[in-house]
């Protein structure tokens, strides 16, 4: 390892504790702090180095510190954040790595500049793979946070798998748009196989092989169709799955940005939509619907239970 750093981390979930893991195997010096000390036991066996509270994660970094956050967004980076201002010193760096709003980014690092603390935000994409092919990172925040984070990133991510995409919110800006776009990739290849298996040529058909013949030099080949084929060979019809997609918050606020800039995004937000419809069992618009085209011309309804 050319450069290796000391860095801090906090919250070892899913993503979390393969990050940490990525770096320890970088060659880094990993303190870990997490809210169950049964991770922070296995990732010590690992090489990391456990701590069992706030205060002595604090206190075994070498100032000026860096702390990576890898935490559900919302109120559990803000408590935190809440509880670490109180221990650091000038200098400091606050890094949240989690699925964050880029608008809680900008109000955090207002907050934390007043007593001389950078923070800086980073979208991780890559999920469970990231651990052997590497995080795809987005950082926003000041240029010098992500000077000091270079080291880290130079190992979490693959070759040019990072980028400093601008001020503070950057990061997790680009990550929503991503998520967006992910949606809508989502989305394209879910229609484009239910029409194939609604198709008379459906039936015989192995979607496994299909998928797997796009992603021979085809337009559309990409890794969620490599996912896709994963998926297909482990249940051809996916009839042990619930047809119940849920959402985290990135897709909404990908909308809403859409709606506060006057953006047309209608796959984006159609995909997003079909998501809630996806839970909607009681279906009341589609009630609504029938019951209007009843009213106006008499058509035949189709009774609940029938
Ligand atoms: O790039 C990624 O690694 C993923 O996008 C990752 O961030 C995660 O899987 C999403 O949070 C799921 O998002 P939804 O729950 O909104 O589908």
């Amino acid at each position: 390892m050319e450069n290796p750093m000391q860095i801090g981390m906090i919250g070892l979930g899913r993503m979390g504790m393969n990050m940490a893991r990525r770096l320890v195997q970088g060659g880094h010096e990993v303190l870990a702090f997490n809210r169950s000390p049964a991770k922070t036991d296995q990732l010590a066996a690992e090489g990391g180095l456990a701590t069992y509270s706030l205060k002595e994660f604090v206190s075994r970094l070498e100032p000026p510190r860096t702390i990576w956050i890898m935490l559900p967004a919302g109120t559990p980076v803000d408590e935190h954040i809440k509880q670490l201002t109180g221990m650091l010193d000038r200098g400091d760096l606050i890094v949240d790595g989690g699925n964050s709003n880029f608008k809680d980014d900008i109000r955090r690092a207002e907050q934390l500049k007043t007593m001389g603390l950078l923070y800086a935000d980073a979208g991780v994409s890559g999920g469970i793979w990231g651990l052997t092919v590497g995080y795809c990172t987005m950082v926003g925040g000041p240029a010098e946070a992500y000077e000091r984070l270079r080291p880290a990133l130079d190992t979490l991510a693959p070759p040019e798998g990072h980028l400093h995409c601008g001020a503070v919110g950057a990061g997790h800006f680009v990550k929503m748009i991503h998520n967006g776009i992910e949606y809508g990739m989502m989305q394209a290849y879910a229609e484009g196989f239910a029409l194939l298996e609604a198709s008379p040529y459906g039936k015989g058909m192995d979607f496994g092989e299909v998928a797997h013949l796009w992603n021979q030099g085809s337009v559309v080949r990409s890794w969620l169709l490599e996912l896709a084929e994963t998926a297909f060979a482990q249940d051809g019809r996916l009839e042990g799955i619930a047809p119940y997609v849920e959402d985290s918050g990135e897709g909404r606020w990908t909308v809403d940005q859409a709606v506060e800039l006057g953006v047309s995004a209608p796959v984006l937000t159609l995909s997003l939509m079909e998501r809630f419809r996806s839970r909607d069992e009681g279906a009341f618009a589609d009630r609504l619907l029938a019951a209007l085209r009843n009213q106006f011309g008499g058509h035949a309804i189709k009774k609940s239970g029938e």
